[in-house]
């Protein structure tokens, strides 16, 4: 999160919580220097057997993470988003370990932690620490939350200066709960303030890295931007690496330093946050972009268009060959059926998987035929503006001689068409949406 100019914005205004310096067990601790690999990721791969009859034999295999390359730096947020089912909770606990990967690699501070056992696994237990969606389930509710806070230590045998009580306090405290309700149990807390127990949690033995996964989608909206404000706090002032997962792309772009965009078990964009919204390379991210409202009602007034991806997340049993995302991309050809896309740095900074990626030189120039399915692969539905929202009845197809009516960015992006496989600049600070040849278009 670091650098982020909106984020440290909203921080200083809602800013509820003063951490005191650390204590006893939870020294700060050394650790590689800002910016530096504080975890690396290389061709990880997890994949739940599936297995039938009396001999439990496998016959197939959920392969939800099917190879993961990338890198945490130490001190920034890395934000992971995509789809329900899209892999991004199993790399989280791949990723502290919670799981054993089927394959690959994962470094932490450069040693390699893919395979160690328990006692192996000990001492990184205090560095890598998570966070859960649902502060309901992962508190225990028969133990007071002095006891749940408190555990972490019991677990590493170590004792802080002054004992557990008091550094479990002083951490209630760092979370913005009172100290007095040490011997309360989770049932008598709100949904926010569990998740505040949580991270007290995680935050007791002063771990390096935190991995939060939907840190707030279970949450009150009014209660979300206190809890991402309280993890930005911690991050400056702790110094902490953060992983966090989430669906709501609101979220991610408020506490990202960097996005990996996930799709089926693979990431298939990974850059900086201002890169990824202001033009995002492959046409995935480009179409859950697309989704995410606008906040500001000058901006919502003016139109914009949605992308709306057809059919389901294919099966993660059997993904479709070559690039997993031809059967719902409007851009796919031939070749993204049968090659996959390796993860390719096109822009500084920027690294995508995609052989018809946007605002960049096209990777298959040579292959022009879109698949016949690409051309019914999305809807898109113009929003906003001023037009009054019209009955399902009253939606009808546009004739192409639509066109004249979008306004200028609008029309530069159909230049950049699918069948064209152009590279066109998007408009300055809204992504850009293709006009596929038969698309459909609905308006609200
Ligand atoms: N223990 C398991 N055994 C078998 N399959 C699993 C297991 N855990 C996850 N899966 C499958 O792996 C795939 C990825 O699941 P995962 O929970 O990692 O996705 P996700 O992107 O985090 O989704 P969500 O946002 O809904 O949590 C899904 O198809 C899921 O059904």
């Amino acid at each position: 999160m670091s650098g982020n100019p909106e984020k440290s914005a909203v921080t200083s205004e809602d800013k509820a919580v003063t951490i005191p310096a650390q204590s006893g067990g939870a020294t700060l601790k050394q650790g590689p220097a800002q910016g530096e690999t504080l975890l690396k990721v290389t061709g990880l791969q997890k994949h739940f057997p599936i297995r039938k009859g009396l001999l439990q034999r496998q016959v197939g295999a959920v392969k939800a993470v099917d190879g993961l390359d990338f890198e945490v730096r130490s001190g920034e947020t890395l934000g992971v988003v995509g789809e329900s089912g899209c892999g991004k909770s199993t790399m989280g606990r791949l990723i502290t370990r919670l799981l054993e990967p089927t394959a690959g690699k994962i470094e932490f501070e450069g040693k390699d932690i893919t395979h160690l056992g328990v006692g192996g696994m000990r001492p990184l237990r205090r560095d890598v620490q998570m966070i859960f969606q649902d502060p309901y389930s992962s508190l225990n509710p028969r133990h007071t939350i002095g006891t749940i806070v408190g555990a972490p230590f019991r677990l590493q045998g170590v004792t802080p200066e002054g004992g557990i009580k008091k550094e479990v306090q002083r951490l209630l405290e760092v979370v913005g709960l009172n100290p007095e309700h040490y011997n309360r149990y989770p049932h008598e807390f709100s949904g926010g303030q569990r998740q505040r127990i949580g991270i007290a949690r995680a935050l007791a033995l002063n771990p390096k890295l935190v991995v939060a996964d939907e840190p707030v989608s279970a949450l009150d909206v009014s209660i979300q931007a206190q809890v991402v404000n309280l993890l930005d706090d911690l991050q400056e002032e702790l110094g902490l690496t953060y992983v966090i997962i989430a669906h709501d792309l609101s979220v991610v772009r408020h506490v990202s330093d960097r996005i990996a965009v996930m799709y089926l078990g693979k990431i298939v964009e990974l850059a900086d946050r201002d890169s990824l919204y202001k033009a995002p390379m492959h046409p995935y991210t480009k179409a859950l972009m697309s989704a995410v409202p606008i906040p500001d009602p000058r901006r919502r007034a003016a139109k914009s268009e949605r992308i709306l991806l057809k059919g389901d997340v294919p099966s993660p049993i059997s993904p479709p060959s070559g690039c997993r995302f031809h059967t719902r991309c409007w851009k796919a050809t031939e070749t993204c059926r049968t090659q996959e896309p390796p993860l390719l740095e096109l822009k500084p900074g920027q690294q995508v998987a995609c052989h018809h990626p946007e605002n960049a030189e096209d990777q298959a120039p040579q292959d022009t035929v879109l698949l016949s399915a690409a051309t019914e692969a999305i809807e898109v539905v113009t929003v906003g503006g001023d037009e009054p929202a019209k009955t399902a009845a009253e939606q009808t197809p546009e004739p192409e001689t639509s066109e004249p009516e979008m306004s200028e960015p609008e029309a530069s992006a159909s230049e950049g068409s699918a069948s064209e496989g152009s590279a066109s600049e998007p408009p300055a600070s809204e992504p850009s949406v293709p006009e596929p040849s038969g698309e459909k278009r609905v308006k609200e």
